[in-house]
């Protein structure tokens, strides 16, 4: 067996730098895609189209004309459908694109305590809050449908957005790291389907919203003065103040550029005695 650098000088045997260049754009460009995917639905549609490629092209090697015949006009119909189901990642995809560097997107450790403490007050005085924080997949679509803000993240600020009667009250906060970019906005809703039914409308957009974004998604409920984080799709467990801050500090706050979010495990956090996350709440609401 030919030792490996010259096994590697074989094979790029008759390659050009810019051959060279070419493939390290592609893979930079896959990996690219690969972390705006991770963390939202559209991973698991990513992972139905390799199934669906490795079994088209495992027909075409096999020569099964029929059905690599039937794949290919699926696989182009297909693309199309891809293409309007996924319209807001797209979208999503392109403003991350066009989105200029060096915007303030770090977030300090006191944003991650003056988020903390303002949840833990509007808990106690049980004002319900809906607060979603932007990672990879960027907001501004949901941030178009409130009111456009730009401040410093503060408790005062926070609790002052969802006090009772405030002007601002209805509706979700966007956070960018450590600023507060809208207030009042619509998320989009859970359809309430399975487990999440009994849910009423505030936890049901938090859960929403995180499940077609990687967002984490932090909700106070007026009913019980319960902190919960939604995340890709799911309902995380009653916090308290220090659980809330672990975890804020483990899914956002570890880094100043939210490179952590890279770490974002596939579902919220689990029950403290390991029970899983959906099935294990007692009813949000009487309608259960
Ligand atoms: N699509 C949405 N996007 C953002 N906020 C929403 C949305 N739908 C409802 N809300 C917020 O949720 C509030 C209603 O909450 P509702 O009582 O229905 O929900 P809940 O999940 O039972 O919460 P709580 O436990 O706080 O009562 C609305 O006043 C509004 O502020």
């Amino acid at each position: 067996m030919p030792p490996p650098v010259s096994l590697l000088s074989t094979l790029l045997n008759g390659w050009e730098a810019r051959d060279v260049l070419d493939v390290l754009l592609v893979a930079f460009l896959i990996y690219q895609g690969y972390l705006l995917v991770v963390g939202t639905r559209a991973v698991n549609v990513l992972r139905g189209i390799l199934v669906f490629a490795g079994v088209w092209a495992a027909a075409e090697v096999m020569n099964l004309t029929t059905l690599s015949y039937l794949l290919g006009r699926v696989g182009t119909v297909g693309l199309f459908a891809l293409v309007v189901l996924f319209q807001p990642e797209l979208r999503a995809a392109l403003e991350r694109v066009g989105r200029p560097r060096g915007r303030d997107l770090g977030a300090s450790g006191a944003a991650l305590q003056d988020l903390a403490r303002a949840m833990e007050r509007l808990a106690e005085r049980k004002t319900g809050a809906l607060i979603a924080i932007e990672r990879r997949t960027p907001l501004g679509e949901y941030a178009a449908t409130g009111v456009s803000l730009d401040a410093r993240v503060s408790a005062p600020f926070l609790e002052a957005l969802f006090a009772r009667n405030a002007p601002l009250h209805d509706g979700g906060v966007i956070l960018q790291g450590s600023r507060v970019v809208a207030a009042g906005c619509l998320f989009p809703l859970q359809p309430g389907d399975g487990t999440y039914r009994r849910y009423g409308t505030r936890h049901r957009a938090a859960i929403g919203l995180s499940e077609l974004t990687d967002a984490v998604v932090l909700v106070v409920s007026e009913e019980r003065g319960s902190m919960r984080i939604a995340l890709a799709g799911r309902l995380g467990p009653d916090l308290n103040g220090s659980e809330l801050r672990e975890q804020l500090r483990s899914l956002v706050y570890d880094h100043a550029d939210l490179q952590p979010a890279r770490r974002v495990p596939a579902s919220p956090p689990a029950e403290p005695e390991g029970r899983p996350v959906a099935g294990a709440e007692p009813p949000e609401r009487g309608s259960a």
